[in-house]
């Protein structure tokens, strides 16, 4: 059980026109009891909350104690994310921002992030990986870059770290040590978020990769409304439990005017490595029948390998581990046509 599962419990529910998410002012998970600390806009409202948070949490057993409590207020929002919807505020030094997303979390999409960003830097750019990705930073463990601390410069704006020639930073270098529990302050977070975006040195960047969080909350949604973003891919499995989510996804992009540069298929297939076949482990031509639907596009089908997830754990993508690899080939292919297509734009 994690603060993601109960905040996505709570957002559908909502009092007064404003989802529960939206008045959170602390929520704190410790084992299997939940504390929760909200703004109260009226008093009269104080019943309605209780009852609404016990109702939106009875389908997760796992939370057994529910203290909430509430402080005087009203929805607080951050001030960089306060400006109305579509004004657009753009990462200085960066000439192109994609953004990878995933309507599910587990199918990749910060391995494809990682990859991606080592096929555009070894295509000669500058290149840049963000991690926002709040509910599971994964960056600093592909790069192996765990646990460094980041500095500021004469400006306090985040210095990024260099990895294999990408600049990397991650919100797993902001965020508590895993072993303390997980404490989420909304507009804290919020506000973290905004420093974590603009206030970075970059230097001069052809593309900052940015990974999102995984699914299609309030914290994507507001990162996709904010930033200028030259277009978002997604990533699936090609199961219907992810293509499901997909359509969220573009949905969610297509709501707040960000262009899909097109859908990445992860785990596309297996090569046995005996025979050379390929097997379509779970479906073929799903993604493909998808993407037609939505008039999308397949950017490119990455097989599965264990190898990913093996040099995943030493610290360094596969693109570099091993770039003669049909996972390798496919990312280089797919930076290729990303860097192409936003060129002739
Ligand atoms: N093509 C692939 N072949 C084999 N394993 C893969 C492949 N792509 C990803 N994996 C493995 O699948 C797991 C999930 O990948 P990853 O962390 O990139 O997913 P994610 O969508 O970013 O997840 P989260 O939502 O938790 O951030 C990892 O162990 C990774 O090594």
């Amino acid at each position: 059980m994690a603060v993601k599962d109960i905040m996505d419990a709570l957002r559908e529910a909502s009092v007064d026109n404003t989802k529960l998410t939206e008045l959170i002012k602390d929520i704190k998970l410790i084992g299997s009891s939940l504390e929760v600390v909200y703004r109260l806009p009226k008093k009269e409202l104080e019943e309605e909350i209780r009852r609404k948070t016990y109702q939106a949490l009875e389908n997760l057993p796992d939370v057994k104690n529910v203290n909430i409590r509430f402080v005087e207020g009203v929805p607080e929002v951050p001030p960089a994310f306060g400006q109305p919807a579509f004004t657009r505020r753009r990462v200085e030094g960066v000439k192109h921002l994609i953004a990878v997303g995933s309507g599910k979390g587990g199918v990749g999409k910060s391995t494809v992030a990682a990859n991606l960003a080592v096929a555009l830097s070894k295509l000669g750019y500058q290149v840049g990986l963000l991690d926002a990705d709040i509910y599971g930073p994964s960056i600093p463990t592909l790069f192996g870059v765990k646990g460094e601390r980041v500095h500021v410069d004469e400006r306090n704006r985040l210095i990024p770290i260099e990895k294999y020639g990408i600049k990397i930073l991650s919100i797993g270098f902001l965020l508590p040590s895993e072993d303390t529990p997980v404490i989420w302050r909304g507009p804290m977070l919020m506000k973290a978020l905004t420093q974590f975006l603009f206030d970075v040195n970059w230097g001069n960047l052809d593309y900052l990769v940015l990974d999102l969080p995984p699914g299609t909350g309030d914290v994507q949604l507001t990162l996709a409304q904010n930033v200028d973003m030259t277009g978002a891919i997604v990533v699936t499995t090609p199961q219907d439990v992810a293509l499901a989510d997909v359509k969220k996804a573009t949905a969610m992009f297509k709501e707040v005017n960000v262009p899909v540069l097109g859908v990445i298929e992860n785990m596309a297939y297996f090569i046995c490595p005996e025979s050379g076949n390929k097997y379509y482990v779970f479906g073929k031509g799903k993604v493909l029948e998808f993407v037609r639907a939505y008039q999308l596009q397949v950017l490119g089908s990455i097989p599965m390998d264990p190898q990913v997830a093996e040099t995943s754990d030493t610290g360094m993508p596969i693109t570099l581990t091993n770039p003669e690899s049909e996972v390798s080939k496919a990312f280089y292919a797919i930076a290729k046509l990303v860097s192409e297509r936003i060129l002739r734009r």
